[in-house]
């Protein structure tokens, strides 16, 4: 390169003060000795090499030391986690959805570790959580020595399984079984709200009706040698001709299937014998000359009609039997069990009239059932008296006057005569029926019960004024049991459901000891629990108990405390009837009640259609009293007359039948004046008379058992969820009865939320029909 010349003048004083800076190279220098003096130390590039240097440093430190702590601290939080299963529900929740070492995260964020080592406690008693704790245990935990990791593969040590219970839980699967069952046989949804005394005494009847139902054959052979014990015991071994595996089960799909085939061998006729001359009149003018009898009615003919021979039975230690009637809805088990009881009551009677002077009335019951119109009208010729224990006929409810026991016994066919029973006559009586507290109260005097004192009381209140408790006065007994002979139990798994079965239980213990002869009773007695070693009741008196449903619970009682009960049981029991179709009905999204009305007014057209000129009667069902009055309501305002019933119902508090008189009736009928809920009886015509009857009864469960409204109701509908499958038996099953046609309509969602319900009933439903 060319040197520049000095400018002209410049002296040596020019070369020094501006020299040209160029770097001076020792031609022995290394590589890295240049490049770390022209680039590291170089003065211009040193701060900016030296702030390089140091976030390396802090980097690669920073590493190095996160790497050592997590080693040191991951087990510990490990074992922190696992021992944090304690977490409460919404962290128990992320837990699940987190990936691991988020859980870890939360798990260590929330909770103390010192609250580690203890048992964990129940949510809500534990203090608010604290994060500086944890990490001030956690840094002392940091320095404990970890032990160094062998590089030789070691196996995990065995962990030896938990030994097997020295014994096993009998039953235990059976249980777990039975829930699952529970929750398929349950309409219920789980629910949050703790359940009421009614409802969950309740449970009973939504869980699985037993396999346990199994006919007498089987039951002994399952029992092992009860059976043979009750062989020598005479007649009541009597096992039921029917597929003697019938197991039932609401969704058992064993269950005989063909009538005629089930009946085989069983009597097809009303015929004398076995029933008497003017029993089997009464049969022909009740039922008309072609009936014949139903499955059950045909197992009573054969079973129920045994006289116990005078072999088997004396004076001194008579013979007395236990049955279970058992089938579906509307099947007839009224007269199932009531020709069998009549005739007997009759001929006894006759049999001791032969045989003493005695005069027939001895002012004791004979027979106590819950049913009486329809006994009476089997009486006309064989002449026994009924009486009903209902609160028209009882002092409990005010006092009875001469006038109106003659009310009450208007109906009595036969020789009874009202007496004065208020000056110490008695009514004889051949059957009474009435519910249990009703006839414990005639029984043991009106208010027995009473949890008041007997004595007047007086005391200060806080006012300063006087209270004064009125007097309680316990009524005298006004019947005797000694004389009864038989025991019907109607709707038997209600009458032995927790509500009820206590009041039934002590009426049968009266009744036996009144008779000589008294059984244990004990007040608080759970009827489902397996615990206590069960002591057969042996009641002295013939017990028929009637049903047309087996819960779980009545099933494990009779099983316990009824072994040598005899149970009869029709194929179609835990069924629908035959005659009923089933249909469903969608909610159209919009106002159900408008929804409800459409289809009743549809149910009209297609009678109208079918030539059909009295409109068909309907029967809706509901949950809940506010939903039948509002139904009602709109119902009424669009010119649909119709009786909302309710538990709280002004007619229902009076004790009153009118209004199911008022539903009942046909166009030119008056409403009953008294007595007979058909308006059967009815002789006084009134101003309904030429009104339109009402043709739509709305009401709750209250309805759903024991009435027989056939042949006016063809069409049940179903529009609220009914408890459970029993519940919605005994309510479709007050249409389609003794062989009459009928139909339930069950409404539902077909689509979107809520509609998997609406499926999965109809899957139960559908598994009910026969
Ligand atoms: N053999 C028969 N032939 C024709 N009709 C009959 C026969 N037996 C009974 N009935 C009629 O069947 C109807 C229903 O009878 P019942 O009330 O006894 O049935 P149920 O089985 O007790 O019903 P639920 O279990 O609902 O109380 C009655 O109207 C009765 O007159």
């Amino acid at each position: 390169m060319a040197r520049r010349a000095a400018p002209p003048g410049a002296g040596p004083a020019y070369y020094s003060a501006a020299p040209p800076r160029r770097a001076i190279h020792d031609p022995n220098e290394s590589a890295f000795s240049r490049f770390m003096r022209e680039e590291i130390w170089a003065p211009e590039k040193l701060p900016g090499n030296i702030g390089i240097l140091s976030g390396l440093v802090v980097f690669f430190g920073g590493i190095a030391a996160v790497r050592t702590w997590g080693e040191l601290m991951i087990p510990a939080f490990t074992e922190l986690s696992d021992k944090m299963s304690l977490l409460a529900s919404s962290r128990s929740a992320a837990r699940h959805v987190l990936v691991p070492p988020a859980e870890l995260w939360v798990s260590c964020f929330h909770t103390s570790p010192s609250r580690q080592a203890v048992k964990p406690k129940p949510r809500g008693s534990l203090p608010p959580p604290s994060r500086t704790k944890l990490v001030k245990d956690v840094a002392s935990k940091k320095w404990s020595k970890k032990p160094k990791k062998s590089s030789r593969y070691e196996p995990p040590p065995v962990v030896e399984p938990p030994p097997k219970d020295p014994v096993p839980h009998e039953g235990r699967q059976d249980m777990r079984n039975n829930e699952k069952e529970v929750l398929r046989m349950n309409f219920d949804r789980p629910s949050r709200r703790p359940r009421r005394r009614s409802e969950t005494s309740r449970k009973e009847d939504v869980g699985p009706l037993p396999s346990s139902l199994s006919l007498s054959e089987d039951l002994d052979r399952r029992r092992g040698g009860v059976g043979r014990q009750r062989e020598d015991a005479g007649p009541s071994t009597t096992t039921v001709p029917l597929k003697p595996k019938v197991v039932t089960r609401l969704t058992d799909e064993s269950v005989v299937s063909s009538r005629s085939e089930s009946v085989e061998g069983l009597p097809s006729e009303f015929t004398s014998p076995p029933l008497m001359e003017g029993l089997l009149e009464m049969v022909v003018d009740v039922l008309g000359p072609h009936a014949r009898p139903t499955p059950i009615q045909a197992l009573s003919l054969k079973h129920l009609f045994k006289r116990p021979s005078p072999s088997s039975s004396t004076e001194n230690s008579p013979q007395y039997h236990q049955y279970l009637l058992a089938s579906e809805t509307g099947s007839g088990k009224s007269i199932a069990y009531l020709l069998p009881l009549l005739q007997n009551l009759k001929l006894s009677e006759l049999e001791r009239a032969k045989s003493t002077s005695e005069p027939r009335d001895s002012g004791n019951r004979r027979a106590s059932n819950p049913l009486s119109s329809f006994a009476k009208d089997l009486l006309h010729v064989v002449k026994l008296r009924v009486m009903c224990a209902s609160r028209a006929n009882t002092q409990s409810r005010q006092r009875v006057t001469a006038s109106k026991m003659a009310e009450a016994f208007e109906n009595v066919e036969g020789e009874f005569t009202v007496g004065a029973n208020q000056r110490g006559k008695t009514h004889p009586v051949d059957v009474l029926v009435g519910t249990p507290s009703k006839i414990l109260e005639a029984v043991r005097g009106r208010k027995w019960d009473h949890e008041e004192p007997k004595f007047e009381d007086t005391w200060d209140t806080e006012e300063g004024g006087r209270q004064r408790r009125r007097k309680v006065t316990v009524g005298e007994p006004q019947i005797s049991l000694a004389d009864v002979e038989w025991v019907v139990v109607d709707e038997a798994d209600v009458l032995f459901d927790p509500d009820f079965q206590e009041e039934t239980r002590m009426l049968l213990a009266d009744i036996s000891a009144a008779r000589g002869h008294p059984v244990p009773f004990e007040q608080e007695l759970d009827l489902a629990t397996q615990e206590k070693e069960p002591s057969p009741l042996d009641y002295p008196f013939n017990l028929i108990l009637s049903t047309a449903t087996v819960p779980a619970s009545l099933a494990s009682y009779l099983d316990r405390y009824h072994p040598a009960l005899t149970r009869l049981a029709s194929p179609n029991l835990h069924h629908l009837p035959r005659t009923l179709t089933t249909e469903y009905a969608a909610w159209s999204g919009g106002n159900r009640d408008a929804d409800i009305e459409q289809r009743i007014r549809r149910v009209w057209y297609e009678d109208a259609q079918n030539g059909v000129s009295e409109k068909s009667k309907i029967l809706v069902f509901c949950n809940k009293s506010a939903r039948v009055e509002n139904l009602g309501e709109h119902l009424r305002e669009k010119g649909i007359p119709n009786v909302a019933l309710t538990s709280s119902s002004e007619e229902r508090l009076r004790g009153s039948n009118h209004h199911l008189d008022g539903f009942l009736r046909e166009k030119g009928e008056g409403v009953a004046a008294k007595g007979d809920a058909k308006g059967k009886s009815a002789v006084k015509k009134d101003a309904t008379e030429d009104k339109e009857p009402p043709h739509v009864m709305i009401t709750t469960s209250l309805l759903s058992r024991g009435l027989d409204f056939s042949p006016s109701v063809k069409h049940v509908f179903i529009v609220d969820e009914p408890r459970n499958l029993i519940d919605f038996l005994h309510r479709a099953g007050r249409s389609g009865r003794a062989g009459e046609s009928g139909k339930v309509v069950i409404f539902g969602k077909p689509k979107g939320r809520g509609s998997n319900r609406t499926r999965e009933i109809r899957q139960k439903v559908g598994a009910l029909v026969a």
